[in-house]
This record gives structure tokens, sequence and C-alpha cells, in this order.
């Protein structure tokens, strides 16, 4: 195997391994930094490389146990360990009784008392008749200053390793770990892997041939400008070309088909000379339905269910003169011609908060400061409370329009609506039907076939009633539209489920077009 590689396009960091420990001996990653000076990234690195070409064999594998100072081990470091706790309070304090040593040390009975027991068996301390302790030598047994210098050495970082620990220690770890039951111990035991590798017969060729070829790893992997203008690339080695390394595969950026779908749609609408609209996600009610002449309390208002904004409730205004001739034109028609819905206009209603639910919001407010004649688009993002599916998503974008002018009529809407469904949704068969919306008189339906989900509805679409006009002070005739644009990009891709269009799916953003 090893013989496919050759020397001359091994790594600098594999060359290094090969020649440090060209002797033989034990490899790991740790002793490839204690030599070499390597970091432990490289160090790992260069093994794995090195195993995967068998020029280094496994030759050992073990468990390693280390320690680590527990919350509990860190107390004890700070503020001393029960032994010493209890020490020095009899200490300082004189004879007592072993409660209030433990209230006075602030530990658990139970530690002081196995604290005491360990204690009194090494002489230490002593209990009189009246279960009074006290001192009876001068200093701490050795055991305790193990203790203290482990838990001083076994800084918060610094694991303590099982192998490096003389048995005096390995018992007084288990000692101050195990006694005080598993729950509260001062040390926590870690337990790691070493692999240890050697190298291999083929490594040991690889070694020979370096060393023949007098490779170092100090050889250049690349030339760069400085070197050519220096000149000190003279007398430098190079490192050889891999001829045999099979190149990266190169995965182009590339935009969400989606994405693409929708600029493409744009650039369609602008060059037919259409201006794009925009607007916030957060609208009142009097712009997402008073606005387009929803009666406020009646079933009409139910089309579309509204999500309520939480925080802010209401907004603190509406902009007059639009305020006042909605109003009048809901309460009695004001002087667009109708009768209005008669009831009496909910002014703190009208404020409320909504996520905008239908793209005609920015329709409507487009009216403000149209042109005559004019042709306006915007994209919008809407949101209703709905079930999700196939054709349904709770958030999703409508492509919403209007023209205006003296000239404009139904025919010129359905021609439009042909465009969207057809060219822009690339619908073979269309159906047009009579729907019904507050704000359009008369209203337009569009359905398209899918060749999955079968007939869907794209959308509605009308001329705007002067009740909607008017209070926005315009008076001629207005074509609206607002269609489901993720409806369009299902069927132009050629999806069969709306949730496929904003999923992360990498394979299928990669195979489709937006366009
Ligand atoms: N806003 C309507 C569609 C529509 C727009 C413009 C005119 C007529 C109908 C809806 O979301 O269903």
């Amino acid at each position: 195997m090893a013989t496919e590689h050759s020397v001359t396009t091994l790594h600098p960091l594999e060359v290094k391994v090969l020649l440090g420990f060209s002797s033989g001996g034990n490899i790991t990653p740790e002793r490839i930094v204690e030599q070499l000076g390597f970091n432990l990234g490289q160090a790992n690195q260069a093994v794995s490389w090195l195993v995967q070409k068998a020029y280094l064999n496994e030759k050992d594998r073990t468990v390693k146990v280390s320690y680590e100072l527990t919350e509990l081990g860190a107390a004890y470091r700070a503020d001393g360990f029960p032994e010493e706790r209890l020490f020095r309070c009899v200490k300082e304090q004189g004879p007592q009784r072993l409660p209030e040593a433990a209230k006075a040390v602030g530990l658990e009975a139970k530690d002081i008392g196995s604290a005491f027991g360990a204690l009194s068996k090494a002489g230490v301390l002593q209990m009189d008749g009246e279960k009074r302790i006290s001192i009876a030598a001068d200093s701490l047994p050795p055991y305790c200053d193990v203790i203290r210098g482990l838990l001083d050495t076994a800084a918060p970082e610094q694991r303590l390793e099982h192998d490096q620990l003389s048995d005096e220690e390995q018992q007084a770890i288990a000692g101050i770990s195990k006694k005080r039951g598993a729950s509260a111990v001062a040390f926590r035991i870690v337990e790691r892997e070493e692999v240890v590798y050697a190298l291999s017969d083929t490594g040991a060729a690889a070694v020979a041939e370096l060393q023949q070829q007098g490779i170092t790893g100090d050889e250049i992997g690349t030339l760069t400008p400085q070197m050519l203008k220096s000149g000190s690339w003279k007398n430098k080695r190079f490192r050889g070309y891999n001829v045999n390394t099979p190149p990266a595969r190169v995965l182009l950026g590339r935009r969400n088909p989606y994405c693409e779908y929708l600029d493409w749609v744009k650039d369609r609408l602008t060059a037919l000379g259409f201006e794009e609209f925009d607007g916030p996600l957060v609208e009142t009610e009097f712009w997402n339905g008073d606005a387009l002449f929803m009666p406020q309390f009646h079933s009409a208002r139910d089309i579309h269910d509204v999500y309520y904004v939480q925080e802010p409730t209401h907004a603190r205004e509406i902009e007059q003169p639009f305020l006042d001739n909605v109003a009048r034109v809901h309460e009695n028609g004001g002087d667009s011609g109708s009768r209005g819905w008669g009831y009496q206009f909910d002014h703190d209603f009208t404020k409320r908060l909504v996520m905008r639910s239908q793209g005609t919001v920015l329709s409507a407010k487009q009216l403000r400061d149209a042109k005559i004649p004019g042709k306006y688009f915007g994209i919008a993002r809407c949101f209703r409370y709905d079930q999700v599916d196939a054709t349904h998503l709770s958030d999703f974008y409508q492509t919403e329009g209007i023209v205006l002018g003296e000239e404009v009529n139904l025919r010129n809407l359905l021609g439009l609506l042909e465009m969207f469904a057809t060219e822009i949704a690339g619908a073979t068969e269309v159906k047009y039907v009579p729907g019904y919306f507050p704000f359009t008189e008369p209203s337009v339906e569009v359905h398209i076939k899918h060749p999955v989900l079968g007939w869907f509805e794209l959308g509605g679409s009308g001329i705007f009633r002067p009740e909607v006009t008017k209070p926005m002070g315009i008076d001629v005739p207005v074509l609206a539209w607002g269609l489901g644009i993720d409806r369009m990009a299902l069927m132009h891709l050629g999806l069969n489920d709306l949730r496929e269009l904003f999923s992360g799916n990498i394979e299928n953003i990669r195979l489709r077009r937006g366009n």
C-alpha cells in the first residue's frame, strides 16, 4: 500500500514525524508535541495521515485515568478539607462537642464525624468522657499533607494523571473522593483512551527513502511572489506534486432557486413598466382591512384569521384625512356613492396592530400617492392563522399589484391574470371564476392546474370599489390583484409542496433553477 505513496509528496508534518521517530519507539500525539514542538492539532493530523498510509501502526491502546477537581474539591482547596477545618477549629476555640464543631466549621455532621474518626485513629484528636474533643498532637497526620498537596497541585484546569501519582497519593485521592459518598467527591475520575503507535515496516522504508533523498520537511510548498522577487527560491528545495490526488469537488455558490425566481418575476414586472412598492409586516386593522372596506365586525373579515401583535397592541394614530374618509365610508358611504355598512366605526379597533394578512394593504396605501396613469407591484410576505399543508403556509408571499388610469378595464385585468398564470406560473390549464372580496367589484379568482396537486387557487383580483378608492382621493378605475407567488413558484419549479420552497435541503437547492 505504502508504495503507492511517494515520499516526495508527504506533508512536511508527516516528514518531520517520520524522521523524528526514525529510531523507533512509541509515538503518541503528546510525544510529538513534546519532541517536535507541534501543536496538538498538528500532531493528531500528522498521526492520522500516517496511519492512513500505513506508515504507522497501532501498537497499544490503554485507558488513562486522571482526576479533576470537583466544585467541592475546589472549596476544600480554598477553605480546607474536613480534617483541616476540624483540627483548626479545635485548636483555635478549644475543646468542644462534635455538633458544635460541625456548626462552627460549616460542614455536615457526618463529614465532621468521619474526619474526627480518622484524626482520632491517627492520635491527633481525642474525645473525653463528656464527648468533648480536644487536641492530642501538634499537627495533622501525614496523609493530610498528602491531600493538601494534591488539592494544591490540582488547579481547576489541571488534571492529575493517575500514573504520575505515588501510591500514597493514589490512596489519598481514593480516600477523599470515596469516603464522603459519590455525590460529594473532591475529585472526579476522567478516563481517556490513549493509543500508542509505532513505525511500520513500510514506515521504516519511507524513512530510509526520505534520508536518502535528503528530504527534511523544510521544503517549500508554495512559491510566493516575494520569493521570486528576492530570488530566495534558488537555494530552497520544493515539495513534490502528487499528481494522483483527486481534485477537490468544486461546489459553486449559488442562490436559492426561490429567491432567483422572485428576482426573475420582479425583473419581468419592472420591464413592463411596473414600479415596486413595499411596506412593514406589522400593520393596523385600518390598512389591513378597514381601508379595504372590510366591515370591522362581520364574517367578511374572517376571510383571513390575523395574528395580533402582543406588544404594543395599538398604533398611536391613523393618518388623516384617510381615517375620517374611511370611517365615513363605513358608516354611511361618505362621498363614494354607496350607503356604506351602516354601523358606528370603531376608532380603537382600527388602531389594533396585526401581522399583515394580505398584500392588498400595500395597494391601498399606494393609492394615497399613486400617479395616474400608474402601474405598481409588490411582493409581500403575509401572515394568516392557517393549517399548514402542501398548499398552505401560515406565512407566505403574495404578488400584489394595481393598475390605475381612466382607460383601464376588466379585459386589461384578465390579460394580466393570463400573463401571471401562464407565463409567470407556467400553468397550461387556467380557470377564471367569479369571486367575492369586499374591496372589489367585479371580483375574479384565478385557478391553475398543477400536475400533482390538481386545481388550486392562485389568488383573487378585481376592480377596486369606489368605497376603497374615493377615501384615498382616487377617481379613476383601479385594477387590483393579489396572487400567491409561492404557489406560482411551486408550479414553475416543479415542486409538490410549498414547504420545499423554504427547506434547507442543499441537494434539492443545487438541482433546481429559479427560472
Ligand atoms: N387580498 C386578496 C386577494 C385580492 C387582491 C386584490 C383584489 C382582489 C383580491 C386575498 O388575499 O385573498
